[in-house]
């Protein structure tokens, strides 16, 4: 971490009560030559994974579905989202966090993921960085039947569907998840399913 346009980084901590959120101040050199102090309040929860999980034999993708409340608490009708797969690093690498996600959330045990991107996911107020993966699914690598982990009262949906029904919903406004709208249109322009 060192850029020459900032200086006196200092951080206060306003809430660990499950996250972490910081007040940032910092002076920054602006174009003109101008030191300015600026102020943001950064969230950090860690990095994050997700995965588009197909499969070409059945041209099928399987997503999840859950209650995802800021969502709620902002335009989401009832709350619940279609997504693909994701959790956070915890202290995995990413392969590991997807991997593990994918049998904890859907129930398949994968051997072999492909990374695609890595992205912040919103880069105004989260330090997250998210991990984009794809891999395809047998009917042979099915563990379980997913739904989260009890633990922490995750109750997820898994939805196996065609890919052109999740591409219908990408078009016609169903799917509003960024992670998984990203992973859709990686599929189709690399005719993942073909
Ligand atoms: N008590 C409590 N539990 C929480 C809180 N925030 C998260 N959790 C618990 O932590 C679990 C995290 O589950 P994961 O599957 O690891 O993460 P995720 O919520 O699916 O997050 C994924 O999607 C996010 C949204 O796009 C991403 O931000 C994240 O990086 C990751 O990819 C949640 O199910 C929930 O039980 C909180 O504020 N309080
Ligand atoms: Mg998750």
């Amino acid at each position: 971490m060192s850029n020459k346009h900032i200086k006196n980084i200092k951080k206060t901590l306003l809430s660990d009560n499950y996250y972490i959120l910081n007040k940032v101040t910092f002076d920054y050199l602006m174009k003109s030559g101008e030191w300015v102090n600026q102020m943001r309040e950064v969230y950090d929860r860690g990095d994050g994974a997700g995965i588009l999980l197909y499969n070409t034999k059945k041209k099928t993708v399987i997503l999840t579905k859950q209650f995802r409340m800021p969502t709620f608490l902002n335009d989401n009708k009832d709350g619940f989202l279609v997504e693909v797969a994701a959790g956070m690093l915890d202290k995995d690498n990413p392969e590991a966090c997807i991997i593990r996600e994918t049998e904890e959330e859907v129930g398949y045990r994968l051997k072999e993921v492909k990374k695609i991107y890595e992205a912040y996911s919103s880069p105004g107020v989260m330090t997250e960085k998210m991990h984009f993966f794809v891999g395809e699914y047998t009917d042979d690598m099915k563990v379980s039947d997913g739904g989260g982990l009890d633990s922490e009262a995750e109750d997820i949906d898994v939805l196996e569907i065609p890919f052109d029904k999740a591409v219908d919903m990408l078009h016609n406004g169903k799917i509003v998840d960024t992670r998984t709208i990203v992973l859709l249109q990686y599929a189709i322009i690399h005719k993942l399913l073909e």
